[in-house]
């Protein structure tokens, strides 16, 4: 509450103190039409059944999130179409030329004693002037890319982890929880990127302004069941109530 009523403070400022972001996002080779397709997916572990016959759409450049209340799924789900995990029973089938980036919010556990320049140039070929340029859209000005990776707030590493996924070759972005923890800044730096990003988007989140700003499509994990909404998180919640 603290922090929506702190962001829509900010919002309604007249200037924003920091520069606007601009990112030529290159989402360079679009995927096809059907990006993610769910057909009658049932997974539990053990006693515990989580979700039975679940299906699911996502087309190429939706904007798509999963909510849900806590330990209903969301991750597993994640987990299932990232294929770290495999269905109890169903199908899942990423559609053609599909090229994922994944944001977790546990990166960078093998980088710790790399540099921001030196594990951004990792993932992404580019001369050290052109990765200080791009740094510097994601606030890592100066001689802050030469910080350690395990100095870094969580805060930090998202934005480092964004810039590597804005400038690699991906059309899916999947996001598990990317607002948590993150300070004003980040977050307006998240969702600027997430605004200019070409490719598709889907995420985990309990954050309902983030939610309401970026999504168009909702998937409400209940009971076992996956409701799907073709509107904002408003929306969606509005009909979870009266159903
Ligand atoms: N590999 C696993 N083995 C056994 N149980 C698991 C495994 N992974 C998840 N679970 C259990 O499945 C349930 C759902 O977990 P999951 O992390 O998918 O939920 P979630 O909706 O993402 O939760 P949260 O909102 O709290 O992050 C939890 O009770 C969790 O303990």
């Amino acid at each position: 509450m603290e922090r929506a009523l702190e962001r829509m403070e900010k919002l309604n400022r007249p200037t924003l103190h920091r520069k606007k972001m601009k990112l030529e996002m290159e989402s360079s080779n679009r995927s096809g039409k059907d990006v993610v397709v769910l057909k009658d997916v049932s997974k539990g572990f053990g006693d515990l059944q989580l979700f039975e016959r679940v299906n699911m759409h996502i087309t190429y450049q939706q904007r798509v999130a999963i909510v849900g209340e806590n330990g209903t799924g969301k991750s597993t789900l994640i987990k299932l179409i990232l294929q770290q995990l495999n269905p109890d029973e169903g199908e899942i089938r990423m559609g053609s030329n599909v090229k994922v980036g994944y944001l977790s919010q546990h990166v960078f556990s093998d980088m710790k004693d790399k540099t921001i320049i030196d594990a951004f140039r990792d993932e992404v070929k580019l001369t050290e002037g052109q990765a200080r340029h791009i740094l510097s859209r994601f606030l890592f000005y100066g001689y802050t890319v030469f910080k350690k990776v395990s100095q870094l707030s969580g805060g930090e590493k998202m934005r480092l982890r964004l810039a590597q996924l804005m400038y690699q070759d991906t059309n899916l972005l999947i996001l598990d929880e990317p607002t948590n923890h993150l300070d004003i800044e980040s977050l307006e730096v998240l969702e600027d990127a997430l605004e200019n990003y070409n490719g598709t988007i889907l995420a985990v989140s309990h954050d309902r302004y983030f939610l309401n700003k970026l999504f168009e499509k909702i998937y409400w994990i209940k009971s076992k069941n996956v409701y799907c909404f073709e509107g904002n998180f408003n929306w969606a919640k509005e009909r979870m109530v009266i159903d």
